[in-house]
């Protein structure tokens, strides 16, 4: 479920007619994503997303990931535009709640991407690289290797409430950040490019969202999450390769990685997989059995990280 907060109806036309987009016909709550409430809306004028932002969303980085959509899409980038209100105002403020109009976008997320998918996504994550290197602001990453060290470090007494083998990560997670490459191109990166975070139609990238982890970051990482995130089953148990290849192929016919970037891509990936044992971890360790929200599994990223260090020379050689 991801619809967090009731919006009546006479409060919905209220907010519609403040941008220039046709009466409200009908808003109807979108199940899927979990940080924030979504309603697909349709006016006299078309269709839209209308997201209000609930929860690990600082109203203060709204002009930076909703500035960003803008600056993509404006260089056709498949990435939604938001609808300015008709003073300009890129957000406004329900109850004190932040929401956003954004463009629709046609598609549907892949649930068992394949090679072709996996290239054109590559493509797609490299022109956004290319694009955004011109975006004027900035946002630190706090999900960077040693912030989320930094988390894992706060939940390690309670890790092996999760599963016995979850406290290792700490060690594994140490050597990470101790060898982590600061140096790496960088860009404005997305850093959770997931299959559910990318509309296609057939082999097209139609919309990639959900940029409200974006931050400034080394390309090459944000590379390493989006393999780390396509590459395997939902378990991390089985990985396939033709997509794996096919992913990087895809990202270097756009933006051909430098021999630094290639040669870091085996750690980059371990601190990818770090990163979301780390976010699960917390999230888990805050979330009660019975919400309604499912908890997503670290070990599922345990699992990937134990692949790339055995493999991860050979996979990205
Ligand atoms: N611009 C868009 N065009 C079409 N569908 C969208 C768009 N943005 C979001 N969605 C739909 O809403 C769902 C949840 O959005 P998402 O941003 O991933 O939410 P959350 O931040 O809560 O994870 C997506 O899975 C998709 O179905
Ligand atoms: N992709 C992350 C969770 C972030 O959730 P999102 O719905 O905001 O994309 C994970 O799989 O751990």
């Amino acid at each position: 479920m991801a619809v967090y907060t009731h919006l009546g109806a006479e409060e919905l036309a209220r907010l519609i007619a403040e941008y220039d987009v046709g009466q409200l016909v009908s808003a109807k709550g979108i199940a899927e994503g979990v940080s924030n409430s979504n309603w697909l809306v349709e006016t006299t004028q078309g269709r839209f997303i209308l997201t209000m932002y609930e929860r690990r969303i600082d109203t203060g980085d709204l002009p930076f990931f909703l500035g960003l959509l803008d600056h993509l899409a404006e260089r056709d980038c498949p990435v939604p535009a938001t609808i300015h209100d008709r003073s300009g105002g890129i957000y406004r403020l329900i109850d004190g709640k932040a929401v956003a109009l954004i463009e629709f976008l046609p598609g549907v997320s892949p649930n068992a991407p394949t090679p072709a998918q996996a290239r054109a996504v590559g493509a797609a994550l490299a022109e956004v690289h290319l694009a955004a290197r011109e975006f004027p602001l900035d946002r630190t990453d706090g999900l960077a290797p040693r912030n989320t060290l930094a988390i894992l470090e706060r939940c390690s007494s309670a890790l092996a409430s999760i599963d016995a083998d979850l406290p290792r990560a700490l060690e594994k997670g140490r050597e990470v950040v101790a060898a982590w490459p600061d140096d790496l191109p960088r860009s404005v990166i997305h850093s959770d490019l997931f299959p559910d975070n990318v509309l296609m139609l057939g082999e097209q990238v139609t919309g990639m969202i959900d940029f409200y982890f974006a931050c400034n970051g080394s390309m090459a990482y944000d590379l390493a999450v989006t393999h780390a995130a396509w590459c395997f089953d939902k378990r991390g148990e089985r990985f396939d390769p033709a997509i794996g290849q096919a992913l990087v192929e895809g990202y270097c016919d756009v933006r051909p990685l430098g021999d630094a970037e290639r040669a870091a891509l085996p750690l980059l990936a371990q601190g990818a997989c770090l990163r979301f044992v780390a976010s699960r971890a917390e999230d888990w360790l805050d979330t009660p059995a019975d919400a309604l929200v499912t908890r997503k599994d670290p070990m599922d990223f345990v699992r990937r990280w134990d692949f790339y260090v055995e493999n991860g020379a050979r996979v990205f050689a």
